[in-house]
């Protein structure tokens, strides 16, 4: 279904993703992040497989968002008569690096095949799968307010005197969570407090994620940011202008491997070089115990013309390469965790890294905030 043609102004706040109930049957609404940060312009989601598209082509994207997307999907799949369990597969397997979308899936998928092994109505049985991506949805809003109190704490910590320099990667904001977001919500929280002395914005080739996304939201923000290539990172960590590095998370496997766009590997690697903090930021949603370390993680292979061509989406744009030039195009990479010196968790913070430490934190209810020295 079209989205509204008419771009709304970027002052407006425009939710990320929402679910509405018109009478002709209820929808899910999507920011269109592919038009950000020129437009904001919404897409109506009817049907599941427009709701896939979306989430292959990053319309709609982030880890913790992607969970949502998915019991949202399950949920439109169920309430307007699609079937489930064909939905469910669609959707989970829309894209491969994100833990977090196969188990919003999974977990709304669960709710409405019990609902019905109950006895209840098809109606009933889309109503609970509704009230999963709901819970979903307040959860990952009270993780980002607790993800943003820890990680300004563990700044505080790891950088005394405050007037932070913080290097981020990708987009952390409130564009992929059903909160503030996960990394950029712990730099927003600095910004709240007086101590974001300077928020420097890897764009984040190819589909530049940093300078559309986070750029739109530092903006809107009035935050003290400045947007870089991603390859002149190098030379803030060598003019000492970095004090920690944050960054978000696609999959975190048991060994405290971490998955994440495509870059942050060789930030780690330089953090490691310069001493400089490295931290993830991520809800236990991303914490994936079953895969056991970072070489079992998926990582998404995309297509050439996001590399060799601009704009990078839907092919046809202008060339930056020769037409038909080959493009290596991995959607992310995975850090190994003796790089990583925090995750930030809305159960808790993990510094160092230890495995069995990750199996604590998902144990943990969230009340147990506190960092874990293994
Ligand atoms: C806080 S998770 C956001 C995470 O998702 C991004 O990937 P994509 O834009 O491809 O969905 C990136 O890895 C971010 O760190």
């Amino acid at each position: 279904m079209a989205a509204d043609p008419s771009p709304k102004p970027l002052s407006a706040d425009v939710p990320v993703l929402r679910w509405e109930e018109p009478p002709e049957g209820p929808v899910l609404v999507l920011l269109d992040q592919t038009r950000l940060p020129a437009q904001e312009v919404e897409l109506v989601c009817t049907d599941v497989h427009t709701l896939v598209d979306a989430i292959r082509s990053l319309t709609v994207r982030g880890a913790p968002l992607l969970g949502l997307a998915g019991a949202y999907g399950v949920a439109l799949a169920a309430a307007r008569g699609f079937d489930v369990g064909e939905a469910a597969e669609l959707l989970a397997h829309a894209r491969p690096t994100a833990v977090n979308l196969a188990r919003g899936v999974r977990r709304a998928s669960k709710a409405h095949t019990a609902a019905l092994r109950a006895g209840k109505s098809l109606e009933a049985a889309a109503a609970a799968a509704l009230a999963v991506a709901r819970e979903l949805h307040r959860e990952d809003a009270e993780a980002s307010r607790s993800m943003a109190r820890s990680g300004l704490e563990l700044l505080e910590r790891l950088v005394p005197g405050g007037g932070y320099r913080i290097l981020t990667h990708c987009n952390t904001g409130v564009l992929v969570s059903g909160g503030e977001g996960t990394a950029f919500a712990v730099a927003l929280a600095a910004h709240r407090a007086g101590q974001l002395r300077r928020l420097w914005v890897d764009e984040t080739r190819p589909l530049l994620q940093g300078a559309r996304l986070t750029g739109y939201e530092a903006a809107r923000h009035e935050m003290p940011y400045t947007v870089l290539a991603d390859n002149a990172a190098g030379s803030l960590f060598a003019a000492g202008m970095v004090d920690a590095v944050l960054i978000g998370a696609d999959r975190i496997a048991a060994d405290g491997s971490t998955a994440n766009k495509v870059g942050s590997y060789p930030l780690a690697v330089l953090a490691k070089h310069h001493e400089v903090p490295f931290v993830v930021v991520a809800p236990m949603t991303t914490v994936d115990l079953d895969t056991p370390e970072g070489a079992s993680i998926e990582v998404e292979r995309r297509a050439a013309h996001e590399v060799t061509e601009f704009p990078p989406s839907g092919g046809g744009g202008f060339p930056l390469a020769p037409l038909g030039a080959q493009a290596y195009n991995p959607a992310f990479d995975v850090t190994p965790p003796e790089l990583i010196t925090a995750i930030v968790t809305e159960n808790g913070v993990l510094s160092p890294i230890e495995a069995e430490g990750l199996a604590s934190l998902c144990d943990r209810s969230r009340s147990g905030n506190e960092t874990m020295k293994i």
